[in-house]
């Protein structure tokens, strides 16, 4: 189990849509432990890369080491090995039952029993995430903020090494922004998993991320520490990005 600090590595690593070459990275290493914020004009191949480090997508080249395991273009590891990441997109669809019907979902297909002491620590989630009090309610009948903290809880709940997170709080008030930035930190801190995050906000990149990442035209532009992201950016295209002079 080579390379086990490290939850991906990627190698030379690229995907074309038709004759388009839309991602193309030569090296990426995403820590333990850490919020990997990934940033970049629309269009930069921010969501295509989420695509892949989730296996919903191949790449067309190159190699990417997930848990130590190698997989190469048209390789998808085992269902008990995907299953230790998942993703929760900017609008979640989530099914038309009850919000804990939708919550505890994840470890229904996994075959996992809900006994007391899961009960009280899916409760504790709901909790943290202000849903206690909507347990019972259908999810189709929630706010976008609501249905937002659901699709959230449902993603830790079945504890993943790895959380995708895609815009997760795009168009969302201050008071849901809050919470779930929240949620995210006391997930990393507790379960010392991953995240790799999309946001095209980058105050909550600076209030959350341990890296930034600025993603261009497919390519990874720069990728530093948070205060040396934002205090010395080096390349003229992230000091563009962050003067807002950078459109796409
Ligand atoms: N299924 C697809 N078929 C063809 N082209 C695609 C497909 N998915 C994405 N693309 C193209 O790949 C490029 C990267 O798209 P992607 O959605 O990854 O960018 P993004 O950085 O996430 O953008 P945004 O911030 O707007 O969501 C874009 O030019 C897009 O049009």
């Amino acid at each position: 189990m080579d390379n086990i600090d490290f939850v991906y590595k990627m190698k030379n690593i690229s995907k074309k849509y038709d004759t388009k070459t839309v991602l193309q990275i030569e090296d990426l290493a995403i820590r333990e432990g850490e919020i990997f914020c990934l940033v970049g004009p629309s269009g930069a191949g921010k969501s295509t890369l989420l695509r892949i480090m989730n296996f919903i997508e191949t790449t067309d080249t190159g190699e990417i080491f997930f848990l130590g395991h190698k997989y190469t273009p048209g390789q998808t590891p085992q269902l008990k090995v995907t299953r230790e990441v998942t993703t929760v997109f900017q609008r979640s669809a989530l099914m038309t039952t009850s919000v804990w019907n939708n919550v505890i979902y994840p470890l229904k297909i996994r075959g996992r029993a809900i006994s007391s002491t899961e009960t009280e620590r899916i409760k504790q989630i709901l909790d943290d995430l202000g849903l206690a009090d909507l347990i019972k309610q259908r999810a189709d009948k929630l706010s976008g903020g609501e249905a937002q903290r659901v699709a959230l809880a449902r993603a830790i709940v079945f504890n993943p090494s790895v959380l995708l997170l895609d815009e997760p709080t795009a168009n969302l008030d201050p008071a849901n922004v809050d919470i779930i930035e929240k949620i995210i930190s006391k997930y990393v801190q507790e379960r010392k998993a991953c995240i790799v995050m999309v946001t095209h906000n980058i105050f909550q990149a600076r209030r959350l991320a341990d890296r930034i990442a600025l993603m261009h035209k497919g390519k990874m532009i720069e990728i530093k520490e948070k205060d040396d992201f934002f205090e010395n950016p080096e390349e003229k295209i992230t000091q563009d990005f962050l003067s807002g002079r950078l459109v796409f």
